[in-house]
């Protein structure tokens, strides 16, 4: 069986994945990326997904967002199309901060005074009530996240009624310097407190994994399999090192058996 389907299961899930395949090419050089991917996320539920290198961590990603299709496995969501927002920004050059916000309700057709508002809105929200009129090279490349957080936001927030608002993120800090990356991480738990969307959040680093998610799960390697996952309570609390010391051994121990 093979699908992405909308659910109207009521509210209990944002997505699910059951027994998720992927394999890409064929014969002799076919690549299983993933193999029995299990995954629930619940409306409004931060969850990172944490794993080495070519894991398989941006594959699920873009068959949740439905970019490709599973080879076998079902993924069910309650949302007609999650928003994305990437390691690059990926913002058009020649529009404003404020008009890209506006692009996807643009799309969506919503009328010209109600996206300004909205856009105004979360500008507001990602703090760049200021820089709505200015074009991505004047801005730094925090502040190009920033916007591409807020155009994020336009496009999940705009689908309520459609089902629970979910935002998928691929490494969106990495490109970024440590100190920038840092404030972007306290912003985006703000952001994602004040709005209630279910993120699904794909990262390599333990404690950026740790720090944003409710639940951390770990992908192994080919194939990419859940190999465990942790419930985080708070990182700076004794309980939160710990989790972090453990989920640090069990990823160096699923790269040292997949190099072996
Ligand atoms: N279009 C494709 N064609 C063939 N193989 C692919 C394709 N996309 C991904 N793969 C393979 O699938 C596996 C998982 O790739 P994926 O990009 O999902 O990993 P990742 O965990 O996101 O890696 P990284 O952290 O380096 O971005 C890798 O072995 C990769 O080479």
């Amino acid at each position: 069986m093979t699908a992405t389907l909308p659910t109207h299961r009521g509210t209990d899930t944002a997505v699910r994945l059951t027994g998720v395949r992927k394999t890409f090419g064929q014969g002799t050089r076919a690549v299983t990326a993933l193999d029995g991917i299990d995954l629930r996320v619940a409306p409004g539920e931060f969850v990172c997904l944490l794993g080495a290198s070519g894991c398989g961590k941006t594959t699920v990603l873009n068959l949740i967002a439905g970019l490709d299709q599973p080879s076998a496995g079902t993924i069910e969501l309650s949302t007609s199309r999650p928003a994305v927002m990437f390691q690059e920004a990926a913002l058009m050059p020649w529009l404003t901060a404020a008009r890209n916000v506006e692009l996807p309700l643009r799309l969506a057709g919503v009328k010209k005074a109600e996206r300004e508002t909205r856009a105004a809105e979360l500008l507001d929200l990602v703090r760049l009530s200021g820089a709505g009129d200015k074009r991505p090279h004047e801005l730094s490349g925090g502040m190009r996240q920033r916007v591409a957080l807020a155009r994020a936001l336009a496009s999940a927030l705009n689908r309520e009624g459609d089902g629970a608002a979910l935002l998928l993120m691929d490494e969106p800090f990495s490109a970024l310097d440590a100190i920038t990356r840092d404030f972007l991480q306290s912003e985006l738990l703000r952001v994602w407190q004040a709005t209630g969307t279910a993120v699904v959040f794909v990262t390599h680093d333990v404690r950026e994994a740790v720090r944003l998610g409710q639940r951390v799960v770990l992908l192994s390697s080919k194939p990419g399999r859940v190999v465990q996952e942790w419930a985080v309570a708070d990182l700076d609390a004794p309980e939160g090192a710990l989790v972090t010391e453990e989920i640090n051994g069990r990823l160096r121990e699923v790269i040292s058996s997949h190099a072996a």
